[in-house]
């Protein structure tokens, strides 16, 4: 089968996946797939007595993430998706279902029963593709399947037992082991597809898409209940296009059926969302419309229904640039138009953010909800006209709601927006707009001359990012500090509890400003205590954060990490410092880390890491072009950075959070 021409067939689409697996994003990425990934908030807790097979189980729960993030998505993030893709992997053994082991002990209870014995690996994928309807609805297509791999494991030893558990890569996967990783130690053999143990059956979906994108088959009657795609040659059960409820489930095979690839993409019920937001009412066109192919020299034409042309397609299945073969007369694609005015409207979007939250609009409404515009306006001390463009605004971006022209907050507001908040994201919003948006206004001069505006925007002379803050007023130190602050509070629980670090008793975070990293790292870890180790400047403004200081656990050492003897510790935590700096100030760092450092000892970064192929995140892409001194890079080029200066990578966790983390140990 070749694999490309059918991810080709994605080209264009919003390809979602609803999952926040390193390991599948990896498998998807490899084969060239561009896609979102949009974790899903769906609770994996379904009742396992209830379904007769253990595929059942994940294939269900494949279903459930899929179709909750194609529902959330028009609603909370105001797109609507093409396609939505969900997966769930678990483990069988002996009539029990193993999932992702919660401590230690679980880990130990899981890989024991799996010792000496064959089991079974079972991922459910659910495809669920999304049909945008002129008025605004959203019908929701589904195809399932799953894949059955079985592996055995040799008879492991007490010892290697605990040593595998002890290296933490047991906890976030099925069955408490990693076949890709250090878990391959453990195997004797794989019957089946090794991918689908890693957690994606790529060859079983690269088939579906083949089927669905390649193989359909004509369907007469739009508004009928369901249309037909031929899979796997045959006939197969219905994917609905409009309107039934039925949910036909696929057959259990037989026990005797191993490595297994039944494929059922059963009908599922139709299910509805009104679109908020945009609009937009062309249809996207439906799937199932009936195609016919022509050939043409090499290529062939495909055309649906209503005659509008379809992608062209070598007969190498190479998919053709448009642009290179449309004719004046025909009409931009509609995902196209839409891509483009996000990004034409993304600066007045985060300024109405920034204007929003700097004028305490959130606050006020927390605190008084169901304003109109004039009481709203009174109380920000600004003009009623404004006020209402604002608050409209606002309510189109999902930050606002609005009911009979009074406002209240959406759950977003309420829960990253308001100063007060846990999760505040407050102090980060006014450094995005005090600090960020006046160094990107230069963004034309900085791609020009390569380097940081601070000096054009801020008439600042020093170009180091870290230290720049602190040449400013006592404000821009302060509003520095809460932008960290926040962020750190955001991502700091997921950092600290991304490895186990229970050998390490003290730690010392460097540049670890206001101590919220920090105090996330002795809440997670009760026998750690972590020595904040910051710029004087910093340190003396320590007391405004307040009361998170009340943690004896953390303590406070003044220093300049380029200079001063760093405090002595056995972990040594580097949370959003190394990208700002250039080569030759990482060099002194990491030089001096070494020399505060024993062998054994734990070396934390916290960055955001770039794809390997540096195709992503645009969190990271964009944080680069603020041109500091410093470069992004990936996880890869950390680890090979660290490894340069003693320091081997043992695990690395690509987060859904803020920012993704990396352990290494002086050898
Ligand atoms: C980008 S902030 C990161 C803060 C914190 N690690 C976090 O992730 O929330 C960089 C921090 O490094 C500190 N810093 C910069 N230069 C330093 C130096 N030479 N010695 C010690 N700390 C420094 C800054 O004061 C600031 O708190």
């Amino acid at each position: 089968m070749v694999l490309n021409p059918v991810i080709s067939k994605l080209a264009g689409k919003l390809v979602v996946l609803a999952s926040a697996s390193p390991r599948r994003l990896e498998i998807l990425r490899n084969v060239g797939l561009r896609f979102e990934v949009v974790p899903s908030w769906f609770k994996e807790t379904l009742d396992k007595s209830l379904f007769k097979a253990p595929h059942e189980y994940a294939v269900e729960t494949a279903k459930q993430k899929a179709l909750e993030v194609a529902r959330r998505m028009p609603i909370k993030h105001l797109k609507t998706p093409d396609i939505v893709i969900g997966a769930d992997t678990i483990v069988t053994v002996d009539g029990m279902i193993l999932e992702k082991p919660v401590d230690k002990h679980d880990a130990y209870r899981m890989l024991s029963s799996l010792s000496g014995k064959e089991h079974s690996v079972y991922t459910g994928v659910a495809i669920v593709l999304c049909h945008e309807k002129e008025n605004e609805e959203v019908d929701y297509q589904l195809i399932e399947f799953y894949e059955e791999t079985k592996v055995k494991f040799a008879d492991l030893s007490e010892d290697m037992l605990w040593e595998y558990i002890n290296s933490g890569e047991p906890m976030d996967k099925a069955g408490g082991y990693g076949i890709q990783a250090l878990g391959g130690m453990l195997v004797e053999y794989v019957h089946g597809d090794f991918l689908n143990v890693v957690g994606f059956p790529l060859n079983h979906f690269c088939k579906q898409l083949s089927l669905i994108y390649n193989h359909c088959t004509p369907s007469s009657d739009k508004e009928s209940d369901s249309a037909h795609l031929s899979l796997n040659g045959t006939h197969a059960p219905s994917v609905l296009v409009h309107g039934s409820s039925s949910v036909p489930r696929p057959s259990s095979p037989s026990a005797s059926q191993t490595n297994q690839t039944y494929s059922s993409p059963s009908a599922s019920p139709v299910h509805k969302v009104k679109r908020k937001g945009s609009k937009s009412s062309q249809s996207s066109g439906a799937l199932v419309n009936s195609l016919s192919k022509h050939t043409d020299g090499n290529e062939a034409k495909l055309q649906d229904s209503d005659n509008t042309p379809l992608p062209l397609i070598t007969n190498s299945g190479q998919l053709i640039d448009r642009s290179v073969t449309e004719n004046e007369d025909s009409q931009p694609k509609k995902e196209d138009l839409e891509r483009i005015s996000e990004l034409l409207d993304g600066f007045k979007a985060s300024k109405a953010l920034f204007t929003a939250s700097k004028l305490c609009v959130f606050d006020l409404l927390h605190r008084m909800p169901g304003l109109d515009a004039a009481q709203v306006a009174q109380e920000i001390k600004a003009s009623v006209k404004g006020t209402e463009c604002l608050l409209e605004a606002c309510v189109s971006l999902g930050l606002l709601k609005c009911k009979e022209r009074t406002y209240e907050n959406s759950d977003l507001a309420t829960r990253l927006l308001r100063a007060d908040a846990c999760f505040s994201l407050h102090g980060y919003i006014q450094h995005c707009n005090e600090t960020l948006w006046p160094l990107f206004s230069h963004l034309e001069s900085a791609v020009q001359e390569g380097h940081s505006q601070r000096e054009r925007a801020f008439s600042n002379r020093t170009k180091d990012m870290l230290q720049g803050a602190f040449h400013n007023s006592p404000e821009a130190k302060l509003r520095f500090m809460n932008a960290m602050h926040s962020v750190a509070k955001v991502a700091g629980k997921t950092i600290a509890t991304a490895f186990d670090l229970s050998r390490f008793k003290t730690a010392c975070d460097l540049g670890g400003c206001t101590g919220a990293m920090a105090c996330e790292f002795t809440k997670a870890h009760p026998g750690m205590s972590v020595t904040v180790f910051d710029l004087p400047a910093v340190v003396e403004l320590k007391e405004h954060f307040q009361p998170l200081h009340t943690d004896s656990r953390v303590s406070f050492v003044a220093g300049d990490f380029f200079q001063d003897e760093l405090p002595k510790a056995d972990l040594y935590i580097l949370a959003r410092i190394l990208h700002d700096l250039p080569d030759e100030k990482l060099h002194i760092l990491l030089s001096k880390i070494v020399e505060a450092s024993k062998p054994g000892c734990g070396l934390l970064l916290s960055e955001i890491f770039l794809d390997e192929d540096r195709g992503g995140p645009s969190r990271g892409l964009l944080q680069a072009l603020s041109m500091s001194e410093g470069k992004q890079r990936s996880a890869t080029e950390y680890s090979r950075l660290l490894k340069s200066h003693g320091f081997i990578t043992k695990q690395i966790r690509h987060t859904d959070n803020l920012l993704d983390a990396m352990l290494c140990i002086k050898a």
